[in-house]
Order: structure tokens, then C-alpha cells, then sequence
């Protein structure tokens, strides 16, 4: 392609250098090949602007960079831009070309991979070709690919929606991670809706503080949808109000969800078994279905989820028989596992204090002596949480085991005595499948047990090697030593 048709009238490029022929896109100076495009962009642990030079000696033919950056004659043309990210975002768009005709994205601090799986699975049953994207991976018709971040970088992101669309795949779900929404990744996407969870704490240490994570995940509001796109809001929270109000003012279709929603009001949620039966009232109407599924958060995020397919094209009546047949995402309050006194064993990916307090109150129903509860915290991730998961587990579990998660480049004791500085009476085991046999040997009738932070992990992080590790199959061994009867 030429460079002109890739960041094209916005850099209003002078005609030889807009004829130049691209051959491929790279942000990444040591994946440079001979006629790509490079973009250099300031980073969090290097500048890419300090790598031009070397791009340059690999064969780029062209350089979009931040304004002011200092390139003396580099030999090729070096377009500065106001936000390279963004002018990347939308050159990969461009140079991939096809993505699905309907893409929805859904961000919050928990619940996003939920929603993305609910819509994907909401639409499959209308018979659509439909895909999502987040942190489970790629979930496609025919494959599942596994993707390093939640919101893939843009260069990478389009090469998948292009293979999708390629595939027949028409529609997508895809999260919105604030990073994501940060770092532009998502700024060559065609959405119609875009729907809202909650935002409470995580992620501070790469925020600066709650406002300007909040800012970040209003990109997908303020900039991403165009008016007369829908947003779907679970209005849980002030937060949410304030993000509700702005997509009213943006001229935006809003259907708000939840306790406290207008369009799908949740008037109750009555636990059956590992099931519920949820009570809507929808356009003067009440309605019932039984959610497969545990936890109001599930409600919560099965009802953000009919909105968006709500908001394209499904009418409601159709959608709401549908969320009987809902299954949750991989990780996500999955039923691991029962010891023969039948206690229960639930795998969750509560990393948050949010998260974890809402795991522990959706398992408490099914409680008739003790809720144990097994978690870490990440490495190289938001340390001000560490405490309050401390507390949030000593306050609603009855015995709290605190282990390892992926520690990354941090001790992983540290971690550990972060949490235990809020967590009197808790039992530390920093290997994370003993810390699994030790609970799961100590549980009795009526017990229940929460092994938290994973979910679906296949792996544990410690310094840069990923150790192969599942709750999963830890609880299924500790099981199998212990007699119980692990499920698939
Ligand atoms: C903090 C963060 O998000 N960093 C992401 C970001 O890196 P960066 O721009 O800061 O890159 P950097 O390492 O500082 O380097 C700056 C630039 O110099 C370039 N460079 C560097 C070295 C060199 O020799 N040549 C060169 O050109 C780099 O390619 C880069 O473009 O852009 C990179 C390329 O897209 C990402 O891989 C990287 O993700 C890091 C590894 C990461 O861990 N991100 C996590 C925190 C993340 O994104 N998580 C979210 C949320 C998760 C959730 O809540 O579920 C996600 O969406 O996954
Ligand atoms: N709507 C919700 N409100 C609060 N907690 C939730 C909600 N949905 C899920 N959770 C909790 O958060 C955990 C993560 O859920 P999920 O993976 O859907 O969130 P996410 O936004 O994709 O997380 P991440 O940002 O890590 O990708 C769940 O295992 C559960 O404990
Ligand atoms: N078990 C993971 C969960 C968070 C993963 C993802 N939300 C991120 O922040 O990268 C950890 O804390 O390391
Ligand atoms: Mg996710």
C-alpha cells in the first residue's frame, strides 16, 4: 500500500512521500523488514523514538513519530503526528483492511471477558458468525487462539480481525482494557456499541490515579462510538451514573442495565442451586429466566450483554430465553471440583478487592459452615490493592490462605506480606499447589472453597518464565489424592 492511503490526508503528506510503497507495519525496531512502515513511540520502559536509526538501517522506508522528535536526516521520511499510537492504530486498520461488519467492545474493571463470551455465544445462537477477543484469547467459530494481552496491540489486532472477516466471521466482541483504551489499540475499529461494567480499583500503579483511569475507559464513550451508536451502562454505581450521563450527552442510544437501570431494571435474583432466577422489568413488563449461573455480578454482566446484542439487532424478547442457555467464561466461577463430604470448589479470577468480594458473597449462599478462600496477587501489578484483598478476605471468608499468583519481577514474599499486613489469622503457603492440597485437605461438610486470582491461567509468571500451572489441574490432583471427584 502506499503511504499515503495508510495515515493518508490526516498527515497531509507532500506527494512524493505519500507514493511511497509500505510493505508492512512495525512498532518494534528489531522486526523492521525492507519497505515498512515504522512507529516510533514513547514507551513505558523505552522510547521507541531512540530506535529510528536502527529501523532505518533494517530497511524502513518510512517513520511516523511523536511531534518535536529529534531525527536529524535519518535518509527517510519521518512524519511527526500528534499521537503516533493513534495514526497506528489507524494505519494497521487500513493496511489490514477487512474486520467484522458488527463489533461491539465492553470495558470495566471486571466482568469484560465475561460479557465479551456472553455476547459471543448470545449471537451464535441467532445463527451469526460471530467471534470476541479479550483475555481468554481469540474465540473464534472453528479455533481458539491464546493472545498475550486483553486488548491486542493494533498491528496485531487487525491482522486477527482481517483473518477473521476473512473466515466469515461477522461479528465481534471484544474487551476494552483501559491500557488498551490508553495506548490507541482500539482506535481503528468500527464499532456499533460499546458497553460498560463497573470501574473500581486495579490497575492504579500504570494510572496515575482513579480520575485518570476512569478518563481512560471513557475514550471508548467520548471518542470511539459516534453518535447514534449505542452504549449499554450497568448502572452498579455513582461511576457509572457520570458515565451514562456523558453518553447521553454524546448523543449516544443508552440502554442502562441493572438494580438501578431504566431499560433492563433487575428487580431480583433468587439462587437455585448453582443457578439463579432473575426477575426483570423491561418497557412496563416483567419477566423471568433462570441464568445458569452463580453470582449477581453474572447477572449483572449477562443483562450488559443483552444489551449490546440488543443493540444489534436482537430484539429482546428473543435474547432473554437465551441467557438460560448461557455457560461462563473459562475461570470465572467455574465449579472445580467436590470432596466427598461434598464441599465445593469454585476456580475464580478475582484479582481485584471488588472482584474477590463479590466471588466470596456469590458463593456464601452455599455455605453451611466455613468459606475458605485461596489467593495471591500479581507481580509488576497495582500493589495498593494488596492490602485491601487482605482485608477483603479476612472480612468475608472464614479462613484465607495467601499463596502465590504471578509474582513477575517481584519477590514473590513481598507480595505476600502485602497482604498479610491486612490479613490477621490468615495461613501463608507461597507454593500455590500446596497452599490448594493444604485447603482443600482441611475442607469439611458444609465448607466451600475459593481458589481466586487465576481463572483460566495455564501458566504462573515468576521472573520472565511462565511455568506451566493450573488451578485447575491442582485442584483436580489434590482431589484425586484425596479421593474427592474433580470435574472435566
Ligand atoms: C504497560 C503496557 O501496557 N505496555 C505495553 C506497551 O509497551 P510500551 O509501549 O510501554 O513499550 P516499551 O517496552 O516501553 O517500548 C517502547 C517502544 O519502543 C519500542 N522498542 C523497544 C525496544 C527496541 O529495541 N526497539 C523498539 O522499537 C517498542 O516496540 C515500543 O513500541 O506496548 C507493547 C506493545 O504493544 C505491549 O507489549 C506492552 O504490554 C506490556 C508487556 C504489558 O504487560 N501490558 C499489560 C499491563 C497490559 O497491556 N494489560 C492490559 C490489561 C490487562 C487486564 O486488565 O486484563 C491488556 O490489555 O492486556
Ligand atoms: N460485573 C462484575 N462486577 C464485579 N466483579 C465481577 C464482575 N464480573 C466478574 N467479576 C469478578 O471479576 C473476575 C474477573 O471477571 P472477568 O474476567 O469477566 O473480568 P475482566 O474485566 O475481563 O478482567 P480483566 O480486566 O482481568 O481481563 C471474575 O472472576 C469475578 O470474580
Ligand atoms: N493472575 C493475574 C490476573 C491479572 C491479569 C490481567 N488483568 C493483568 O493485569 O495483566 C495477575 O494478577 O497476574
Ligand atoms: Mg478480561
Amino acid at each position: 500500500m502506499k503511504l499515503g492511503e495508510l495515515i493518508g490526508p490526516e498527515a497531509a503528506l507532500a506527494e512524493d512521500v505519500a507514493g511511497i510503497s509500505i510493505t508492512g507495519l512495525s512498532a518494534d525496531s528489531r522486526d523492521i523488514q525492507s519497505g515498512y512502515l515504522f512507529a516510533a513511540l514513547p514507551g513505558v520502559k523505552a522510547d521507541g523514538t531512540k530506535f529510528i536509526g536502527e529501523a532505518v538501517a533494517k530497511g524502513a522506508s518510512a517513520v511516523v513519530a511523536p511531534q518535536g522528535t529529534e531525527a536529524d536526516d535519518v535518509g527517510v521520511p519521518v512524519i511527526e503526528v500528534p499521537e503516533p499510537r493513534h495514526t497506528l492504530s489507524i494505519a494497521a486498520a487500513r493496511f489490514f483492511g477487512a474486520q467484522p461488519e458488527t463489533s461491539v467492545a465492553v470495558t470495566g474493571t471486571n466482568g469484560k471477558t465475561s460479557v465479551a463470551s456472553f455476547v459471543r455465544q448470545l449471537w451464535s445462537r441467532r445463527g451469526l458468525n460471530a467471534a470476541s477477543v479479550g483475555t481468554i484469547g481469540v474465540i473464534a467459530p472453528k479455533s481458539t487462539t491464546i493472545l498475550n494481552h486483553t486488548t491486542p496491540d493494533p498491528i496485531e489486532l487487525h491482522r486477527i480481525l482481517a483473518e477473521l472477516a476473512g473466515e466469515g466471521v461477522t461479528h465481534l466482541a471484544i474487551e476494552a482494557s483501559s491500557h488498551g483504551l490508553q495506548q490507541h489499540r482500539l482506535d481503528g475499529l468500527k464499532l456499533k456499541a460499546g458497553g460498560f461494567t463497573n470501574i473500581t480499583r486495579d490497575h492504579l500503579d500504570y494510572h496515575h490515579n482513579f480520575e485518570d483511569y476512569l478518563a481512560q475507559k471513557l475514550r471508548l464513550f467520548r471518542e470511539l462510538l459516534q453518535p447514534g451508536d449505542t452504549a449499554v451502562v450497568d448502572i452498579g454505581s455513582e461511576a457509572a451514573e457520570r458515565v451514562a450521563a456523558e453518553c447521553i450527552a454524546r448523543g449516544l442510544n443508552l440502554i442502562s442495565v441493572g438494580k438501578r437501570g431504566k431499560t433492563l431494571r433487575l428487580l431480583e435474583a433468587v439462587p437455585d442451586g448453582f443457578s439463579q432466577t432473575l426477575k426483570v422489568l423491561y418497557e412496563g413488563e416483567t419477566y423471568e429466566v433462570r441464568l445458569p449461573l452463580v453470582g449477581d455480578f453474572q447477572a449483572s454482566n449477562a443483562f450488559v450483554a443483552a444489551g449490546l446484542v440488543m443493540a444489534t439487532g436482537a430484539t429482546f424478547e428473543e435474547v432473554l430465553p437465551m441467557l438460560a442457555e448461557l455457560e461462563g467464561a473459562k475461570g470465572r466461577l467455574d465449579l472445580a471440583g467436590t470432596t466427598d463430604d461434598g464441599a465445593p470448589i469454585f476456580i475464580d479470577y478475582a484479582h481485584t478487592p471488588d472482584a474477590l468480594a463479590k466471588a466470596i458473597a456469590a458463593l456464601r449462599p452455599y455455605v453451611r459452615h466455613r468459606l475458605l478462600v485461596v489467593f495471591g496477587c500479581g507481580g509488576d501489578r497495582d500493589r495498593g490493592k494488596r492490602p485491601q484483598m487482605g482485608a477483603v478476605a479476612t472480612k468475608l471468608a472464614d479462613q484465607v490462605y495467601v499463596t502465590d499468583d504471578n509474582p513477575r519481577s517481584e519477590e514473590a514474599a513481598d507480595i505476600r506480606r502485602a497482604i498479610l499486613s491486612h490479613a490477621p489469622g490468615a495461613i501463608e503457603i507461597g507454593d500455590r499447589t500446596q497452599a490448594i492440597d493444604e485447603a482443600i485437605a482441611h475442607l469439611q461438610a458444609g465448607d466451600v472453597l475459593l481458589v481466586a486470582g487465576k481463572g483460566h491461567e495455564t501458566g504462573q509468571i515468576v521472573g520472565n518464565q511462565i511455568i506451566p500451572y493450573s488451578d485447575h489441574d491442582a485442584v483436580a490432583a489434590a482431589l484425586k489424592a484425596g479421593e474427592g471427584h474433580a470435574r472435566g
